[in-house]
């Protein structure tokens, strides 16, 4: 069976091709026209949210450029993200990640019952946050996650604070141009936002010796509101083109940002904007590394579609259901292989 272990091995349909489709990439974003200055061009500002609009909703995937992170803040990140995967495991494991408590170190996660070839590390960013402790809709029992600090390297906390900081920043800036694509008021979703269940991840892909069999990220779709990745320069990152559903591999761009409608932005725009599946492909040569921020809600939110969007024409699509069961519910096969396809909002969708 190769090289890998079996388990790490994709069903022949979703093995990747080695060959990669060129010639097109995601669009490309500049936000400096509300980033730069007080005083926002009323046109440019209009414009910018047009090209939100049209990427959320032909592709669900777009880069952005002159973001206002600093570079410094990035890269700070990468540097410990890197040094702390060079640990010893058995120094990664002491912050090892568990059932009860999703923060920390964690190699052995599953996508769509399949192992993925990584090792990763996660961080909520509001501390602690605050979850259901089970996904049974009777059990209204709360608990917290707080953060997993290893030892080495000790700069990490300091660079993850200032980077979590400056994704909280951009993600509503992001989230406020998506409101107003959709017609809605700037500050619509904010609401959502606070007591957050967002969280950071550090992703370590190590070189993989059958990179035609095994996937760093099995295909699926992010289930918070979008997702911003930072990606290095190796590239694998490949998403599920919505017109004719061919694997396009997103082009590393330096210092740009990727980013991504996720699940939750797709009940609340009544499917307007889908939340697209991706996958990760692994190199057999170089490793490669790549840090993600998923922005969700809080716990409690009630998901459904935003009553100003629906009418007569345009009926809800999905019925309403808790963010906080849902995720908890889906973070389940995670760790267990399951023989059933864990809960997706297409389980919530109201049959026409
Ligand atoms: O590493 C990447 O490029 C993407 C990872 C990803 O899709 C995820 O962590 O949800
Ligand atoms: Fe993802």
């Amino acid at each position: 069976m190769g090289e890998v272990d079996p388990v790490f091995v994709q069903d022949l349909e979703h093995r990747p091709k080695l060959s990669v489709t060129e010639g097109e990439d995601i669009p490309l974003i500049d936000l400096s026209s509300i980033i730069n200055s007080d005083e926002n061009d009323v046109d440019v500002v209009e414009k910018l949210v047009k090209e939100i609009g049209s990427a959320c909703r032909e592709w669900g995937f777009f880069q952005v450029i002159n973001h206002g992170v600093p570079l410094e803040t990035r890269l700070k990140l990468e540097t410990a993200s890197r040094n702390f995967f060079a640990l010893p495991l058995e120094e990664k494991r002491k912050v090892r990640r568990d059932e009860l408590s999703a923060t920390g170190y964690y190699d052995t996660e599953l996508t769509k019952n399949v192992r993925d070839w990584k090792e990763v590390f996660d961080l909520v960013v509001e501390e602690p946050a605050v979850v259901p402790a089970s996904p049974d809709p009777q059990d209204n029992n709360l608990t917290q996650w707080f953060n997993k600090w290893p030892q080495h390297p000790p700069e990490i906390r300091e660079a993850w604070e200032e980077y979590g900081k400056e994704m909280q920043k951009l993600g509503l800036k992001l989230m406020g141009l998506i409101a107003r694509s959709l017609g809605l008021g700037e500050n619509r979703f904010n609401e959502y936002f606070k007591n957050q269940t967002s969280f950071i991840r550090l992703n370590h892909y190590p070189p993989c010796p059958s990179p035609h069999l095994a996937l760093g990220v099995g295909r699926h779709k992010d289930s918070g509101a979008i997702t911003v990745l930072a990606q290095d320069d190796v590239g694998g990152l490949q998403v599920k083109r919505k017109t004719d559903g061919v694997w396009i591999q997103v082009k590393p761009t330096p210092n740009a940002y990727i980013v991504n409608v996720g699940d939750c932005v797709q009940v609340w725009s009544n499917d307007k904007y889908e939340s697209v599946e991706h996958r990760v492909m692994v190199n057999s040569e170089k490793e490669r590394f790549s840090i993600p921020f998923a922005m969700r809600p809080s716990h409690y939110t009630m998901m459904e579609p935003l009553k100003e969007l629906i009418n007569d024409q345009n009926p809800p699509k999905f019925k309403p259901f808790s963010w906080g069961k849902f995720f908890t519910n889906k973070r389940l096969s995670n760790f267990k292989k399951l023989n059933v396809e864990n809960l997706q909002i297409y389980h919530f969708r109201i049959q026409e």
